[in-house]
C-alpha cells in the first residue's frame, strides 16, 4: 500500500523551482533515505510531505490525502516530523516541548495534560537518554541535546509515518548510534520512515531504498548497491569517493 506519493511535483520558494519533476512513491513500512548535496532539495521535499509547503505543481499525497489541505490535528496523528533545528520562540522547558507531541490527542489546545501524557513524555525522553533534561530550558541545551529532545517529541507523538531531517546532525558517535537504533526499532514496528541523511553509510545501514538527489531532481533511486556507485557519487557530490564492501553486512561502505 502506497503511503506517501509525489507525482510530477515542482516546488519554487520564489521564482526558480528548487524541486523539479519529482516522482516518488513510498510504501507502508518502507524506510527511505534522501541523500544529496547541500541545497539539492531534501528538506523541501520533507516539508511538502509534512504539509508545511504546498507543491507549485503536481500532487503530494499522504494516505491518499493532500497534507497541505488536511486538518492539522488529523495530519499530526499520522505524520511526525523531526526538523533540522527546532527553534521555539518562547523559553519552553524540555517537558513542555515534548508534551507538544501529545497535542494531536487532546480535545483542544487548552485541555489539561493527564498522567498518560506525562508518562509518554518520560518514556520518550528516556529512549533518547534525555530524561535528565526534563526540567531544563530547551534553549539552554547543546545542539545534540536539543536534537535528542526533538526526537523524543516525535516519539511522544507516536505516528505511523515519521519524517527526519538530518536526525544524527550534531550527535556524538554514541548518541548517533542510539538514534539509528531507535529509527531501526520504529521501522521494525512497521512505521514508514522518510529521512534525509548526510552520512551516507547511515543511510546504507538502515534503508530499504535510497533516493539520491541533485539540483532538485531525483538523480538515482533504489537499493544501496544500485545507487551508490562511484560514478553516481562523484557526479552528484563533485568529489572523489572510494567504495568498499562491508564484510559484516555485504553492503557498500563509502569512504570520502
Ligand atoms: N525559505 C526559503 N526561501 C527561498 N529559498 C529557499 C528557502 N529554503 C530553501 N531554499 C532553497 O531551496 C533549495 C533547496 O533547499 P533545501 O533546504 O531543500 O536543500 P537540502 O538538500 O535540504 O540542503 P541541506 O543538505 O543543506 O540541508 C536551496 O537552493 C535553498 O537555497
Amino acid at each position: 500500500m502506497v503511503e506517501i506519493s509525489l507525482r510530477n511535483v515542482d516546488f519554487a520558494y520564489v521564482k526558480d523551482p528548487v524541486l523539479r519533476s519529482i516522482d516518488l512513491q513510498i510504501n507502508k513500512g518502507e524506510f527511505v533515505s534522501l541523500i544529496g548535496p547541500n541545497g539539492s532539495g531534501k528538506t523541501t521535499l520533507l516539508k511538502l510531505v509534512a504539509g508545511l509547503l504546498k507543491p507549485t505543481c503536481g500532487t503530494v499525497l499522504v494516505r491518499g490525502m493532500e497534507p497541505g489541505r488536511m486538518r492539522k490535528r488529523q495530519l499530526a496523528r499520522i505524520v511526525g516530523f523531526v526538523t533540522e533545528d527546532l527553534n521555539p520562540i518562547y523559553p519552553f522547558q524540555v517537558k513542555q516541548i515534548v508534551l507538544t507531541g501529545r497535542l494531536p490527542y487532546k480535545s483542544s489546545f487548552f485541555a489539561s495534560w493527564d498522567e498518560l501524557d506525562f508518562q509518554k513524555v518520560k518514556e520518550a525522553l528516556a529512549k533518547v537518554d534525555a530524561l535528565e533534561y526534563l526540567d531544563r530550558y530547551f534553549g539552554q541545551l547543546s545542539a545534540g541535546e536539543k536534537k535528542r529532545v526533538s526526537i523524543a517529541r516525535i516519539l511522544a507523538q507516536d505516528t505511523p509515518i515519521l519524517l527526519f531531517d538530518e536526525p544524527t546532525a550534531h550527535l556524538d558517535p554514541g548518541h548517533a548510534v542510539e538514534v539509528l537504533e531507535i529509527m531501526k526499532k520504529l521501522h521494525d514496528e512497521g512505521r514508514t520512515i522518510l529521512t534525509a541523511f548526510h552520512e551516507i553509510n547511515f543511510a546504507v545501514r538502515l534503508s530499504d531504498r535510497i533516493v539520491m538527489m541533485k539540483e532538485g531532481k531525483i538523480f538515482a533511486e533504489g537499493k544501496a548497491e544500485k545507487v551508490l556507485t562511484k560514478e553516481n557519487l562523484e557526479q552528484v557530490y563533485n568529489t572523489r569517493f572510494r567504495l568498499v564492501n562491508d564484510p559484516s553486512t555485504g553492503l557498500p561502505y563509502v569512504i570520502y
